[in-house]
């Protein structure tokens, strides 16, 4: 199964674990690249850590989670092959896969509860881009990366 990427800030950090544990037990391969405890860090740090990997095409898809979820979006859509969603909510994960082809999906981790989360995650990693009309729609801002 696809690879993925997983980071947070000391925000996101209990949602992370939650994630990452449910992800492996569905038999996802998760690569946690911090943070890696409660203790206050900057989101920066972490988000752009997991964004350029995936900015480089070492992974292609990963979640990032801060206390809201805006720090983590802002910092990686700095990069450019990066499309990074901010979802706290079911239809927006299923609509950032179908409609934006989202290669990371960000969470608030003071936002949402755990099962919504899980929710959200599964949709997420499970809803194909349709393309057609959207592809051109990507092309206009990321060149269909
Ligand atoms: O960047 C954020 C908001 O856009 C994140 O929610 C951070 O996790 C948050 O700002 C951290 O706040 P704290 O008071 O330093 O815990």
């Amino acid at each position: 199964m696809l690879p993925l990427a997983i980071g947070s800030d000391h925000a996101g950090y209990e949602l992370k674990e939650i994630v990452k544990n449910y992800l492996i037990s569905l038999d996802f391969k998760v690569d946690d690249f911090g943070t890696d405890s409660e203790q206050s860090v900057d989101y920066p740090d972490f988000g752009a850590r997991v964004a350029g990997k995936v900015d480089s095409g070492e992974y292609e898809r990963a979640i990032l989670i801060c206390g809201t979820g805006i720090g983590m979006s802002m910092v990686a859509n700095r990069f450019g092959h990066v499309r990074a969603a901010l979802c706290n909510d079911l239809f927006s994960a299923i609509m950032s896969r179908r409609h934006n082809d989202a290669n990371i999906l960000v969470l608030g981790g003071r936002v949402i509860g755990t099962e919504l989360a899980r929710e959200i995650v599964q949709a997420w990693i499970q809803t194909p881009f349709e393309g057609g009309r959207h592809s051109q729609r990507l092309e206009k801002f990321c060149g269909g990366n």
